[in-house]
């Protein structure tokens, strides 16, 4: 039976470091690291999620900003919003929730954020980075999912690390992260074989979207099983992308869905913008 690994707990103790951080950079320097969040439309998802960053903001002692517009907005005029947060000194990390509404073109938005208040690590030139082995600020999801590793003990190197999806904010990242710790990295999606490939990871994440999408009888016995995946029932429950209670009973450990990487996605993004914040801004090229 797989050991639960608690993502809500270690996320707490992130928070916890940021926090004290965050006192002594205001004792030290008068500085207030600062976390503005741009939400468009009325998704009731992001809203949720927009509101979990706040509190996580507030909580470590950030200011924080909710700029919240009607998803008629036009690609110019949110264009102008991310440029007066680029130049205003007081903010230090700009996210941009996705999704964003279908008129509005996503990748020309997040290459608009200067690249050093990028605390998605979306922008073209921190995910460059992150393919060139180079520092730069890392995409909060496959970030957090690095740490709840590092705490359960699971060192990748050497290990074969399964990641099911390849999105850019999730899956596309994670395969890198794992491969930079010298994990052997597969990475899957819709046209993989998934049984056969999930049958032989040591480390498993999953990032799809589809609920209960990996069957237990799949997991290698001793595997780490990571489930980013969040899904909504009927019910109002949220529930992953692997099935769960058959997975623990194969898996070493295994993250629950809700209480797992969500929480550890807020942490990071948080721990990025501190880290923004002591890094400062150069000022404007022009
Ligand atoms: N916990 C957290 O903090 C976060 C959770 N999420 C959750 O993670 C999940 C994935 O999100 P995101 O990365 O944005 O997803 P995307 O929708 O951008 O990408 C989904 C990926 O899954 C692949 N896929 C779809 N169906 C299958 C299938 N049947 N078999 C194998 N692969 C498949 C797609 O393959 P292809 O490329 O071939 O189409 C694609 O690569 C969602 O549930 C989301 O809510 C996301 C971000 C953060
Ligand atoms: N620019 C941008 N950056 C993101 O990081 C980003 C985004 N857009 N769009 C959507 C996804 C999704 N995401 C989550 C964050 C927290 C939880 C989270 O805290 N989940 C809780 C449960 C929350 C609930 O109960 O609904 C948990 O898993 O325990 C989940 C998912 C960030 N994303």
């Amino acid at each position: 039976m797989a050991q639960l690994i608690d993502g809500k707990a270690v996320a707490a103790r992130v928070r916890a470091e940021v926090k004290s951080e965050v006192a002594r950079l205001q004792a030290e320097r008068g500085l207030i690291p600062g976390l503005a969040v741009v939400r468009v439309g009325d998704d009731p998802a992001s809203q949720v999620y927009v509101a979990g960053k706040k509190k996580a903001a507030e909580e470590v002692g950030f200011r924080s900003w909710e700029h919240h517009r009607d998803s008629s907005i036009s690609q110019d005029e949110l264009l102008a919003l991310v440029h007066r947060l680029n130049e205003d000194p007081a903010v230090h990390g700009i996210l941009v929730q996705l999704p964003l509404p279908r008129h509005l073109d996503a990748d020309a938005i997040l290459s608009s954020v200067r690249p050093e208040k990028d605390v998605d690590g979306f922008h073209p030139l921190n995910a460059g980075s992150l393919l060139l082995g180079r520092p730069a600020t890392r995409a909060c999801t496959p970030l957090g999912v690095m740490r709840l590793l590092e705490e359960v003990g699971c060192e990748p190197a050497g290990k074969n690390a399964v990641v099911v999806g390849r999105s850019n904010i999730v899956g596309k990242p994670m395969a890198l992260m794992l491969l930079q710790r010298n994990a052997t990295v597969t990475l899957c999606h819709s046209k993989s074989d998934l049984p056969a490939e999930v049958s032989r990871a040591d480390i498993l994440v999953v990032a799809v979207g589809v609920r209960e999408l990996i069957k237990g009888a799949w997991v290698k016995p001793g595997a780490v099983v990571i489930d980013v995946g969040m899904n909504r029932k009927e019910d109002g429950k949220l529930v992953g992308d692997v099935e769960f209670t058959a997975a623990a009973e194969r898996a070493s450990f295994i993250t629950p869905v809700p209480g797992g990487v969500g929480p550890m996605t807020i942490a990071m993004l948080i721990r990025n913008t501190l880290e923004a914040a002591m890094r400062g801004v150069t000022p404007p090229s022009h």
